[in-house]
């Protein structure tokens, strides 16, 4: 059972970031204290980076346990680790490296420095998800309380890009290989997978974003329309910014920035 999107329209791309921080923030605090632990899954992507970096800037993110965090990726380019290109390079920059995480809970996707290849880090990645699920959850990966994606102008969300293979697998991890946002070579988790999670949180900020929010917000197909599948079992928010908003059905949006 996915949950229907809800809508939050912030005022330009730096609130957006500091209300998605603050959002995170509060959400883990929440899970936490319920289960004792919190899954999280980051994305890359500008709005993803920088609202990371609005969580490292609050003084509110003490009151996350980052000792029981468990830190995932939605994707990740194929890349060395390191490489400045790396969804884990721009994250750690941004938050990881500022706060007290237990590094046995950081869950990187490996680059070709590991000797594997894309599809052999893919499976590496799909068992390490496995053993972090537990029973009670929705299949071969844990119930992520906050799965975060950033959303292409094509509508692609991870590296799941339009009418591409990775699109029709039903394995939860896969690799991707001609990538028309470079690099060409990733690791994604796939629509199943992000499927699994309580809540799945798409921000997208900018002009050129607005036809695929409206696409992704309507009935269309998550094969041409990637971020149309980007729903979470319980919660969908889509948190835009004004300009990303422009196109979206009246009565969806809610402004949440004067
Ligand atoms: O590895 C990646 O490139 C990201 O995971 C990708 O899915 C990104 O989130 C979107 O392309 C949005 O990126 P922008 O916010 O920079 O437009």
């Amino acid at each position: 059972m996915s949950s229907v999107p809800n809508v939050v329209v912030h005022r330009d791309a730096e609130v957006l970031a500091n209300a998605v921080a603050a959002r995170i923030i509060t959400r883990l605090v929440d899970a936490q204290a319920a289960k004792g632990s919190a899954h999280l899954v980051l994305t890359g992507g500008t709005v993803g980076i920088a609202t990371l970096a609005a969580i490292a800037a609050t003084p509110a993110r003490d009151a996350v346990d980052w000792r029981r965090l468990d830190v995932w990726w939605g994707d990740e380019r194929f890349l060395p680790t390191g490489d400045p290109e790396r969804n884990e390079t721009g994250a750690r920059g941004a938050l990881l490296d500022h706060v007290d995480l237990d590094p046995s809970r950081v869950h990187v996707m490996l680059g070709p420095d590991s000797g594997l290849s894309a599809e052999e880090s893919a499976d590496a990645y799909a068992t390490e998800l496995a053993k972090a699920a537990r029973p009670e959850d929705h299949g071969p990966v844990p119930s992520f309380d906050v799965l975060l994606l950033g959303m292409g102008p094509d509508s692609h969300v991870a590296s799941l890009f339009p009418g591409m293979p990775a699109l029709y697998d039903t394995r939860p991890v896969v690799s991707v290989h001609g990538s028309p946002k470079p690099p060409p070579t990733r690791i994604s988790l796939t629509l199943p997978a992000i499927q699994a999670a309580r809540e799945v949180w798409v921000v997208a900020s900018g002009e050129e974003k607005a036809g695929a929010v409206r696409l992704a917000l309507a009935d269309s197909g998550p094969v041409q329309v990637p971020a149309a599948g980007a729903r979470g079992r319980s919660r969908t928010l889509f948190l835009l910014d004004r300009a990303s908003a422009t196109k979206i059905p009246p009565g969806l949006g809610r402004i949440a920035s004067p």
